[in-house]
């Protein structure tokens, strides 16, 4: 009797330690779902929110694989990754971008809740990028969904069979698909805004607001490296006649299709925006004096050898003038702002030079007084 008594407090005893255990693990886990879900909502940038899905939340967890499949019809987060300088093979190579459900055909079978259970290379590897090694046993794929729309999905795997079993509970998963989806809706929302404050509306190239902003970062950028840095003002030659003759929205479509003409005359790295009225400014970074006259040489022969073509099918000749500046032709300054302004004041100065000229033109500013002097 004593004995049987024994055994049995002997039981409830390991029981209770069990469940002890398991309790504290419980807390455990909802304590680092609580980092994790702070570091979320703390995410100030779509690269910042990416780390903590893919990188952060995999060791966190200890999963052995994390995928993240995103609709990106516009192309808002690839922009977003490019403007950020994130390479994202390199970065993510759980992510993938994609212009419809329909490249990812599970994502078209996925309800409003996670499915949860085995792991099958045929079905789910190609979720998970090149992380999917040999060896995954489990997945659980959850879908993103906001304002009832299906935005992407979020899928771990691990080798551990046991890990995410079909009939386990989902609530911690959705409630951590809910917050994925609000963050990333979160940060695109404010992309959105940003970009449009510095987005010329008439010719979606960027405004001035984005130079004065970028030109000193570039200046930086070039003293420390030793390279070279031009500056080309751009400004339509008598573009309030084409405005007279012809009406405003002609002379709106004019400056679109110079602005593209020019964007199209220059190198990815490139910096340029409209800077007001019918004047473009443009920034060659990494470029050696000699070929900064020959790039702003051919953007003016790429408008005055060929037409603008207006809607109704009139070809206009289009002829622009420009000034050219040099960094190495300043005086070095310890402020980057002032150098930046003596770099432009240069280009605006040589740009009215060309004018007075006869237009059609291109004038390299002459060896300018930096702010230092
Ligand atoms: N259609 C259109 N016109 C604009 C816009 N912004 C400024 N303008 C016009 O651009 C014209 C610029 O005229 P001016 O500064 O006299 O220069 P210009 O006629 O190009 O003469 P030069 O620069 O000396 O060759 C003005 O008539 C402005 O009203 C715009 O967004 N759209």
């Amino acid at each position: 009797m004593l004995e049987a008594l024994q055994a049995q407090n002997d039981h409830l005893r390991r029981r209770l330690e069990s469940l002890l255990r398991q309790a504290r693990s419980n807390e455990e886990k909802l304590r680092r779902f609580e980092r994790l879900e702070h570091a979320l909502i703390g995410a100030g940038s779509l690269p910042d929110l990416l780390r903590v899905i893919l990188l952060d939340y995999r060791e966190t967890f200890e999963l052995d694989a994390v995928g993240l499949c995103l609709l990106d019809a516009g192309g808002d987060l690839q922009r977003c990754l490019d403007e950020a300088g994130v390479d994202r093979a390199a970065a993510f190579p759980g992510l993938q971008l994609l212009g419809t459900a329909s490249e990812q055909p599970l994502l078209l079978q996925l309800g409003l809740r996670p499915v949860l259970g085995q792991f099958q290379a045929w079905r789910h590897a190609c979720l998970f990028g090149p992380d999917r090694g040999a060896g995954l046993a489990s997945c659980a794929v959850l879908p993103l969904v906001r304002q009832g729309q299906l935005i992407g999905s979020l899928q771990f795997a691990s080798r551990d069979s046991g890990r995410y079993e079909a009939d386990a509970g989902t609530e911690f998963l959705e409630r951590l698909a809910a917050i994925v989806a609000i963050c990333l809706d979160n940060v695109l929302n404010q992309e959105r805004l940003r970009q449009a404050g510095i987005t010329d509306a008439l010719t979606g190239l960027h405004n001035r607001r984005y130079f004065e902003q970028r030109c000193p970062i570039e200046v930086g950028e070039a003293q420390r490296h030793g390279h070279g840095l031009a500056c080309l003002f751009l400004d339509v030659d008598h573009f309030k006649r084409i405005n007279d003759t012809h009406g405003h929205p002609v002379g709106d479509e004019v400056l679109r299709q110079v602005g593209q003409r020019i964007r199209q005359q220059l190198r990815a790295g490139d910096t340029m925006a409209r800077y007001g009225g019918e004047e473009f400014v443009v920034l060659l970074p990494r470029c050696p004096d000699e070929h900064a006259l020959e790039t702003a040489e051919r953007i003016r022969r790429a408008l005055c050898e060929t037409c603008v073509e207006l809607p109704d099918g009139t070809q206009l000749p289009v002829t622009l003038s420009a000034g050219l500046s040099l960094l190495s032709h300043l005086l070095t300054s310890s402020q980057l702002p002032l150098l930046a302004g003596s770099l432009v004041a240069a280009a605006d100065a040589a740009l009215y030079a060309a004018k007075a000229q006869g237009r059609n033109r291109i004038v390299m500013g002459g060896q300018g007084a930096g702010p230092g002097a």
